[in-house]
């Protein structure tokens, strides 16, 4: 839980100072870290305030958004150009000069998403709230307006129409449920994917910040660095520091910059 962990902010000129000396690679998720948590996901968006933000930022350390959503998605939302992003949970992942690398594996298991989406509309048809999001290797089924009483309905059949395929995993996360290849792939490999494309030889100490559960695959993942949960998604994690929220976030962002 997050407030067991020692605060970035209040360790953040000794944190600065370390990013600085190791050369630091910043990773950084989207929603609930770079843009607010809002009832319908079509309408999160990053303030100017916070892109400017990660803009000066990335000239001092190279980052990349690692995220969720689909890869153009995430990216024009963003809207940096020069940053790499791993979409889809790191499935997919774009970076300047056109570079483009989805996953192998992930791109054999598309037509049983294309199968299994419309079995689900169906399935969830009767239940008020629920919502679809398709991304290009993963699909999310957001429950966020449905009815308290009804969510374990959501969760009980997804899990029911995933049994017939094993080449999909049901994963959750801030009212979602996200629907997954099963392939041995998610944010924290991403991570280490990017650390190639990022870095100079080397340079490979990672700091990743991001607030939901399956940011947890990256801090456990990244083995030279640091993870900074934002706010408590309720479980227990592998993050070695906390930011209370958004705000927290743009002010450790600020006291990154000083001194620069
Ligand atoms: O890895 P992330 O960048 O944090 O993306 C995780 C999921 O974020 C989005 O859903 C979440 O944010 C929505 C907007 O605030 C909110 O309405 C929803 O309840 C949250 O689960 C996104 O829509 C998903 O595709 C991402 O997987």
């Amino acid at each position: 839980m997050s407030h067991q962990l020692p605060s970035a902010l209040e360790h953040g000129k000794e944190l600065r100072d370390k990013f600085q000396q190791e050369k630091a690679l910043l990773f950084l998720d989207f929603d609930g870290t770079l843009a607010p948590i809002v009832e319908h996901h079509e309408d999160a968006a990053i303030s100017e305030k916070m892109r400017d933000l990660v803009l000066r930022l990335s000239k001092v350390y190279p980052a990349a958004v690692v995220s969720g959503r689909g890869m153009k998605d995430v990216s024009q939302r963003v809207n940096i150009p020069e940053l790499y992003y791993a979409g889809s949970h790191g499935f997919e992942i774009s970076g300047p000069g056109n570079f483009l690398k989805e996953n192998d594996e992930a791109q054999k298991v598309l037509p049983t998403f294309d199968e299994i989406e419309p079995l689900l509309h169906e399935e969830l048809s009767d239940i008020a709230g629920v919502d679809f999001e398709r991304k290009k290797f993963t699909l999310a089924i957001h429950y966020r307006k449905v009815k308290e009483e009804m969510t374990d309905e959501v969760h009980d059949r997804v899990a029911a129409s995933l049994k017939d395929y094993p080449d999909l995993k049901k994963a959750d996360g801030k009212k979602v449920i996200e629907i997954r290849p099963s392939i041995d792939w998610h944010k924290g490999k991403a991570v280490e994917f990017l650390k190639e494309q990022l870095g100079e030889k080397d340079q490979n100490y990672s700091v990743y910040i991001g607030d939901d559960v399956t940011d947890e695959d990256a801090f456990k993942y990244v083995q030279n660095g640091l993870g900074i949960l934002v706010g408590d998604h309720g479980h227990q994690t592998s993050a070695d520091y906390s930011l209370k929220n958004i705000d927290e976030v743009e002010q450790f962002f600020r006291l990154l910059l000083e001194k620069q």
